[in-house]
C-alpha cells in the first residue's frame, strides 16, 4: 500500500509527523521496546507542543493497537498499519486543498506557486487524493465554505491572492470599475510593497539565502517583520537550521525573544477567518513541515523552535546574541522543556541558571535605584506609614532577613476605601508581576458559620463537595507563595480562625483530602474595619494638633503645612486603644501574637484628598480624548470644591462618587444633547466664589464652558434631564 505514493512524498509526511516521535515504520526496530499510550501521556505532559497536537487520536489509535498486539502478538504490523492511516488522512488533507484552489482559484493559484514551490506541490496535489476533498466539499460543508469565498470574503481573499503577488493586476481590475481614487491606490501601492517587502524577507530565510536578506536588510526591511500567521523570519530560520540567515538576522538586530503569534493551524484559521487548510498548507510551506497542526505554538521563541528542531549550532548562537533561556510560551514551558538529553539539555541548563543569577542581580540593583516604597506610591495617594511598614517587611525577606519558618502576615486596620486592598494587589503585582495568579482574594464574610470551614479547606473524604475541594487550598497550591487578602477577617467564624492560626504559625495547610501545602514562602494579608472610628478619631486630632503647632510658628509656605499634615499614631494608643478592641474582636492572644506587623491606614488629608481629585479627572479626560476626541481642562479651585465630597465613612470611594455626579453627569448630557462638537476643547470652571465650607451658602456649582479656537470661552446651556412624568403629562 506504501508503495503507491511517491518515495519522497513518504519521507515528508513522515517527517511531518516526526514530532510524534514514538511513530516507527522501521522493521529493523522491531524488537525494540515499543511505546505505550502511558509513554505517550508522559511525554505530553513533559513535552506538549510537539506532542499535544496528536495526543488524543494518537492515544486512541495506540490503544486500540496496544489491543490489537496483545490479540496478535505482532507489533510492528501494527505500527505500519498506523502509519499509513495517519499518512492517508494528512495527505488527503492537503489534496483537498489543492482541489479546492483548482477548482474555484486555479489561475492565481498556480501563478503563486508558479514561482518558487510549485514544483514539490504540484507533484502532492496531482498526484492523488483529490476525491476525498471533492466529497466534502460537494457534500454538506460546499454552501458554507462557497459562501465564505464568494460571498462576504472573496474580495478580501482575492485581494491577499492577487494583491500579494499579481498587484498589477488588482489595480487594473480595480480602475476598470472606476471606484479606486488615486489616494486609494497609492495607499495600495505602499501597503503591498510593505507586503512585498516582507514576503522577500520571510522568503530569503525559508530559502537560506543570505545575500538576499543583508540586501533586504541594508534597504531598511525591519528584522522582526512578521508573517501574516504571526511568525518571524528568525523563527523560520532557527526551526530550519540556516546557520547564515540566523547570523545575519542576529546581527541586523532581530529581537530572540520575540514570541510567536501563530496558535495551531486551527486556532490561527479561526482568528483570522481563513481556511484551515490554507493556513495548515501556508505554514507547511512557508514555515516548517516538520510541526505538528494542532498542537498551539503562540509565545514560541527562536529558541524553542531551534531546541524543537534539535539544532545545537542555533540554539547557541541565540543564546549568545542574547536569548532568554527562561522565556515561556503560551502553555509555560521554557525551550530546556522541549530538549533531549544530551549536550543541548546540558547547555540549556547551564545557560538557564547564568540566567537566573544574572537576573537576581538585576533585580537587585533596580530594587536599589527604584525602592519599593517609590513604586507604591505611584498607585497609592497618602498612607506613607502604612506604606513604609509594609515596603521595610518585604524588603527584609527579599534579603534574607526574616525568619524562613513563619510566613509574613500583616493586619491592615482603617476605614473603606482608604487604600488596604490596592495596596495588598500592588505587592502581589511587585512581587508575581501576574497579579491573577500571585493575588488570592477571600471574603471572609462568606466564612462566618461553622460549617462553612469545610468551603475554606475542602471537606473530609465522605462528605459532600469533597472532590471539589476548598476555595483556598486549591489556590494556594497553584501558587504556594502568593499573597493572599483576608478581607473583613473579623466576619470570619472562630473555626475558621484556629485553621489560619495553624496557617501563620506553620507556614502550611492541610486540606480536607489530608495532603498538606507548604506555603511559608505567602504574604498573609488580613483587613478589618475594626477601630476604624478610633483610629480616624485620632488621626484627625493628631493632625489639628500638628497644624495649630505650625500655625503657631507661623509657617507660611504651603509646604510646611503639608509637613505637618503627615503624623504618626503613637504607640500609647496603639496599646491602649487598639490592642484591647482587638482583644475583644478575637478573643485570642495568640492569633494577635502571630501577626508580624498591624499596619495603619488614616483619613486623607486635604493635599491628598486634592491629588485623589485630580487622578479621578485625569481618567475621565483620558477617557474622553479616547472616545471622543474632546480635551477636558479644570482649573484650581475645581479641585477644591470637588473635595468637600469626602466622607470619612467611604473614603476615596467617596471622592469617585462626587467626581462623577458633578461632572461625568454634566460631560454626558451635553454630549446627549449635542453641545459638544467633535475635537472640542472643554474648561471647567467653579460657577462663583468658592468661600470657606463654613461659610458657603449651599454648594456653589461647576460650569462646563467650551473654548473656542481664539480661546475665547463660552458655558455651555445644559438642560436638566426632563422627568419622564412631566413628559408623558405634556402629550
Ligand atoms: N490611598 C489611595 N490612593 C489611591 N486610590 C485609592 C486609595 N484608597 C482607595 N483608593 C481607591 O478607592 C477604591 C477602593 O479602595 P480599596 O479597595 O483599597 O479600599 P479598602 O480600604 O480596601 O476598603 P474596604 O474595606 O471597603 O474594602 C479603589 O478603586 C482604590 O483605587
Amino acid at each position: 500500500m506504501l508503495s503507491a505514493v511517491p518515495k519522497r512524498l513518504l519521507m515528508r509526511r513522515s517527517r511531518s509527523l516526526s514530532p510524534c516521535r514514538l511513530l516507527h515504520t522501521d522493521p529493523g526496530q522491531a524488537n525494540v521496546r515499543r511505546p505505550n499510550v502511558d509513554d505517550l501521556q508522559a511525554s505530553v505532559r513533559r513535552n506538549p507542543g510537539i506532542f499535544a497536537s496528536c495526543a488524543s487520536r494518537k492515544c486512541t489509535l495506540m490503544r486500540e493497537r496496544e489491543e490489537a498486539c496483545n490479540n496478535t502478538g505482532n507489533l510492528h504490523a501494527q505500527y505500519r498499519q498506523l502509519a499509513s492511516r495517519w499518512r492517508t488522512s494528512l495527505e488527503s488533507r492537503r489534496s483537498s486543498w489543492a482541489a479546492l484552489v483548482t477548482a474555484g482559484h486555479t489561475g492565481s493559484y498556480r501563478e503563486e506557486r508558479g514561482g518558487q514551490n510549485t514544483g514539490s506541490y504540484r507533484e502532492e496535489r496531482e498526484g492523488q487524493n483529490t476525491g476525498s476533498y471533492r466529497e466534502e466539499r460537494e457534500g454538506q460543508n460546499t454552501g458554507s465554505y462557497r459562501e465564505e469565498r464568494e460571498g462576504q470574503n472573496t474580495g478580501s481573499y482575492r485581494e491577499e491572492r492577487e494583491g500579494q503577488n499579481t498587484g498589477s493586476r488588482g489595480w487594473r481590475g480595480a480602475a476598470s470599475a472606476g471606484v479606486l481614487s488615486t489616494g486609494a491606490l497609492v495607499f495600495c501601492f505602499n501597503k503591498d510593497n510593505n507586503k512585498n517587502t516582507a514576503e522577500a524577507l520571510l522568503n530569503a530565510a525559508r530559502s537560506n539565502n543570505a545575500e538576499e536578506m543583508k540586501r533586504l536588510l541594508a534597504d531598511g526591511v525591519d528584522p522582526n517583520t512578521r508573517h501574516h500567521l504571526g511568525w518571524t523570519a528568525l523563527m523560520v530560520a532557527s526551526m530550519n537550521g540556516q546557520h547564515n540567515v540566523v547570523k545575519v538576522l542576529l546581527e541586523s538586530g532581530a529581537d530572540p525573544n520575540l514570541g510567536d503569534d501563530f496558535s495551531s493551524v486551527y486556532g490561527t484559521a479561526r482568528d483570522k477567518g481563513i481556511h484551515s487548510l490554507e493556513v495548515l498548507v501556508t505554514r507547511e510551506d512557508e514555515f516548517s513541515n516538520r510541526l505538528s497542526a494542532r498542537a498551539s505554538f503562540r509565545g514560541c521563541t527562536p529558541l524553542h523552535y531551534a531546541v524543537l528542531a534539535d539544532d545545537l549550532r542555533t540554539v547557541r548562537m541565540l543564546l549568545d546574541a542574547g536569548a532568554n533561556p527562561l522565556q515561556v510560551n503560551e502553555l509555560g514551558h521554557t525551550p530546556l522543556s522541549y530538549a533531549k538529553e544530551g549536550e543541548m539539555h546540558t547547555l540549556l541548563k547551564e545557560r538557564e541558571e547564568k540566567f537566573k543569577e544574572e537576573q537576581k542581580q538585576r533585580e537587585v540593583e533596580e530594587r536599589r535605584r527604584f525602592p519599593l516604597e517609590y513604586r507604591l506610591k505611584e498607585h497609592i495617594i497618602g498612607q506613607e506609614g502604612a506604606i513604609a511598614t509594609v515596603a521595610s517587611a518585604i524588603r527584609r525577606k527579599e534579603n534574607g532577613w526574616y525568619d524562613e519558618e513563619h510566613p509574613l502576615v500583616f493586619l491592615f486596620l482603617g476605614s473603606s476605601g482608604i487604600g488596604k486592598t490596592e495596596l495588598a494587589k500592588q505587592v502581589a503585582r511587585y512581587i508575581h508581576k501576574d497579579i491573577k495568579k500571585g493575588f488570592i482574594r477571600m471574603d471572609m464574610s462568606e466564612f462566618q458559620e461553622k460549617h462553612e470551614v469545610a468551603k475554606f479547606i475542602g471537606s473530609p473524604p465522605g462528605y459532600v463537595g469533597h472532590e471539589e475541594g476548598g476555595q483556598l487550598t486549591k489556590l494556594l497550591k497553584q501558587c504556594p507563595n502568593a499573597v493572599v487578602l483576608f478581607d473583613e477577617v473579623d466576619k470570619a467564624h472562630p473555626d475558621v480562625l484556629t485553621i489560619m492560626l495553624q496557617l501563620f504559625d506553620e507556614g502550611r495547610l492541610t486540606d480536607g483530602k489530608g495532603k498538606t501545602i507548604e506555603c511559608k514562602d505567602a504574604i498573609f494579608i488580613m483587613t478589618s474595619n475594626v477601630a476604624s472610628d478610633e483610629i480616624a478619631q485620632h488621626a484627625i486630632q493628631l493632625r489639628q494638633e500638628a497644624q495649630e503647632q505650625s500655625r503657631r510658628r507661623l509657617a507660611d509656605s504651603l509646604d510646611e503645612v503639608q509637613q505637618s499634615e503627615k503624623i504618626t499614631i503613637s504607640k500609647k494608643f496603639k496599646e491602649e486603644v487598639i490592642r484591647p478592641i482587638l482583644k475583644a474582636q478575637f478573643r485570642r492572644d495568640e492569633f494577635l501574637g502571630r501577626i508580624s506587623e498591624i499596619v495603619y491606614f488614616l483619613p486623607f488629608c486635604h493635599s491628598e484628598l486634592i491629588q485623589l481629585v485630580s487622578k479621578e479627572l485625569n481618567y475621565w479626560a483620558k477617557k474622553a480624548k479616547q472616545r471622543h476626541d474632546i480635551t477636558l481642562l479644570w482649573e484650581r479651585g475645581v479641585l477644591d470644591l470637588l473635595t468637600r465630597g469626602y466622607n470619612l465613612h467611604y473614603g476615596a470611594r467617596s471622592i469617585k462618587h462626587e467626581v462623577e455626579r458633578r461632572v461625568v453627569n454634566q460631560l454626558a448630557a451635553a454630549y446627549e444633547q449635542e453641545l459638544l462638537p467633535e475635537g472640542c476643547t472643554l474648561r471647567l470652571t467653579v460657577d462663583g466664589e468658592l468661600r470657606d465650607e463654613e461659610e458657603e451658602q449651599g454648594s456653589p456649582s461647576l460650569r462646563l464652558e467650551i473654548v473656542d479656537k481664539d480661546s475665547k470661552t463660552r458655558k455651555l446651556e445644559i438642560r436638566q434631564p426632563q422627568n419622564p412624568e412631566q413628559v408623558a403629562y405634556r402629550r
